[in-house]
């Protein structure tokens, strides 16, 4: 299986001696991985690594066999993400929003714009402007803004923060038939067990700046029944500092 994203020997350490140490993480196309962790386990650090707004202290990151370190713009020419929050222009439309980030790119038309619309569930709202959208709009755009030239990985921090159960439902439903369709590999980060649960088809843990352990989800639900269970297990076993 083709390896997407290799994440070899990852070691971030800040002063006050937080961060991560020493990550390993191979993640094949097609695949939804979940990047677990409660507040504060490194989530955050080792994604801004991924996408160069943070440099290691040691380690690398290969997207499609690209250095992130070494060819940046090569390792992310394929990919789409939202770290942190999605910003976009409070005062342009939604519709303008992703004109302007469609200037970005070579291959992305107006009919590619409604398309992402119509999928991102948010075609209603195209001539209103975000400045008055709901958290889980704005988060709906930002999808919208990371999709919009067809990245074959896309790399989102917590993306159902803030979505209400309905904004849930078609954002799963839009990574995995993304996954499936369009063979997209994604990398997604969430403290939300069940979310992950319901989402993912491969989970890391990610404890206290280390990765304790990487499985199917289907194995784990098989030999543990639930997410739950399975990382209070690896949280006893691995996670002792
Ligand atoms: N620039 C920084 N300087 C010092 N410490 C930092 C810095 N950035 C993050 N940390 C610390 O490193 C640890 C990991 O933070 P990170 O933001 O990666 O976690 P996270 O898993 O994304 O958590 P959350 O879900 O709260 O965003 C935390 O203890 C955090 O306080």
């Amino acid at each position: 299986m083709e390896k997407v994203i290799e994440i070899k020997n990852l070691t971030k350490v800040f002063k006050n001696g937080r961060g991560i140490t020493d990550i390993n993480l191979d993640i094949h196309r097609g695949e939804i991985f979940g990047f677990l962790g409660p507040n504060g386990s490194g989530k955050t650090t080792t994604m801004k690594i991924m996408t160069g707004l943070m440099k290691p202290d040691s380690g690398d990151v290969k997207i499609l066999g690209h250095s992130v370190l070494e060819d940046f713009e090569k390792a992310m020419e394929k990919v789409g993400c939202i770290i942190e929050t999605a910003e976009s222009y409070p005062y342009l439309t939604a519709y303008e929003n992703l004109k302007q980030f469609s200037r970005y790119y070579k291959n992305v038309d107006d009919d590619r714009i409604n398309e992402v619309l119509e999928l991102t569930g948010i075609i209603k709202y195209k001539n209103e402007k975000p400045r008055k959208f709901s958290l889980g709009m704005k988060q709906r755009l930002g999808i919208a803004a990371a999709i919009l030239s067809k990245p074959e990985v896309i790399i989102l921090d917590e993306p159902l923060n803030g979505l209400d159960v309905e904004g849930m439902l078609d954002m799963r439903n839009l990574i995995k038939s993304l996954a499936e369709r369009e063979n997209t590999t994604f990398f997604i980060s969430s403290h939300l067990i069940h979310d992950v649960e319901l989402t993912c088809t491969h989970i890391g843990i990610l404890y206290n700046g280390k990765l304790l352990n990487v499985d199917t989800t289907r194995n784990i639900l098989n030999n543990y029944a639930s997410l739950e269970n399975y990382f209070v297990s690896e949280v006893e076993t691995n996670g002792k500092v």
